[in-house]
């Protein structure tokens, strides 16, 4: 049976749809938004989807209206899904009290520590696809719903999503055909914001971080799943890079000595802001219909 849906919005955009959807998660225990832009040619056909992760402080809208990737989608007939950044309002103690941690901040992770555990799920709720109850994971919300082919999905994100890609692609070898990401938080265990977030819902014992396996550089130098070719785009004039809180630096160590082709693209003069994903989100679409449409 399709999972429950409530359209918000449903706007006509490049001969395709941007719609908002609102659904009751079982998995985060809260009502949750997410957007999908449906190209054309989803009225004819299944398409494959892409899911893009946003960063600290979004909504399921900033990439929506601020990316201007649906004519990209539309070109190469994939839709896009994007889902909110964390749970929200859930009455947890201190879940508004900063900007980069708890509402707008979940990291796409399962949270273990007892004030989080029971909403702060997101990895589950983007990853997942079997479950005994409905309405619950997103990618069977998806599946269930709209005309989008059962496994043809990339991921991608930017910052704090960027990460939630990286991870949600490298633990899971085979699921997603193809990811990148924009300014990711590479190595989360040794910056600022992924101290913070990792010790307020993995708890303060730096062995359970590695043990919960939320850390691309930690995942990568483990990874022996298929062959990667990963597409990162990084500002050089992005404050949060020179503040240390993105560190492609250790993930560009880790893939040599893998021998992973990383393909990191230092962009000059770019930020952190939407400007900069606007400027290079057609070659990431690009990026991930080629390996979408190969068969
Ligand atoms: N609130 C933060 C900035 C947070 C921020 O830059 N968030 C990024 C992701 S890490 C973002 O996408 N913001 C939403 C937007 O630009 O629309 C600050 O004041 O420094």
């Amino acid at each position: 049976m399709a999972a429950e849906l409530t359209e918000v919005t449903a706007t006509k955009c490049f001969e395709g749809w941007q719609k908002i959807f609102s659904h009751k998660s079982d998995e985060l225990k809260c009502a949750m938004r997410f957007g999908i832009y449906l190209p054309p040619q989803s009225e004819k056909e299944k398409v494959p989807v892409l899911y893009w992760l946003s960063g600290l402080t979004c909504t399921e809208e900033n990439f929506v209206t601020k990316a201007g990737a649906q004519r990209y989608a539309a070109d190469h007939g994939v839709a896009i899904v994007t889902p909110d950044t964390s749970p929200r309002g859930c009455n947890i103690k201190g879940e508004d009290d900063s900007w980069d941690f708890g509402t707008g901040a979940g990291f796409y992770l399962d949270a273990t520590q007892d004030d989080w555990k029971t909403n702060y799920r997101m990895y589950s709720y983007i990853t997942k696809e079997v479950s005994y109850k409905e309405q619950c994971k997103l990618p069977e919300v998806i599946q269930a719903n709209f005309p989008v082919l059962a496994n043809k999905q990339s991921i991608l994100g930017h910052s704090m999503g960027g990460h939630g890609a990286l991870v949600c692609f490298l633990r899971n070898p085979g699921k997603y055909a193809s990811v990148s990401a924009f300014a990711p938080i590479c190595n989360p265990s040794e910056c600022p914001w992924g101290q913070k977030a990792f010790s307020g819902y993995l708890g303060a014992d730096r062995d359970q971080w590695k043990f919960q396996r939320y850390d691309a550089c930690h995942l990568m130098q483990d990874y022996d799943g298929p062959k990667v070719d990963i597409l990162i785009d990084q500002g050089k004039a992005d404050n949060f890079l020179t503040a240390g809180q993105l560190l492609p630096d250790n993930l560009t160590v880790v893939c040599a000595k893998k021998d992973v082709p990383l393909k990191l693209r230092m962009q000059d003069g770019y930020d952190h802001s939407y400007y900069f994903i606007a400027s290079f989100i057609g070659d990431h679409i690009a990026h991930h219909a080629k390996y979408l449409k190969a068969s």
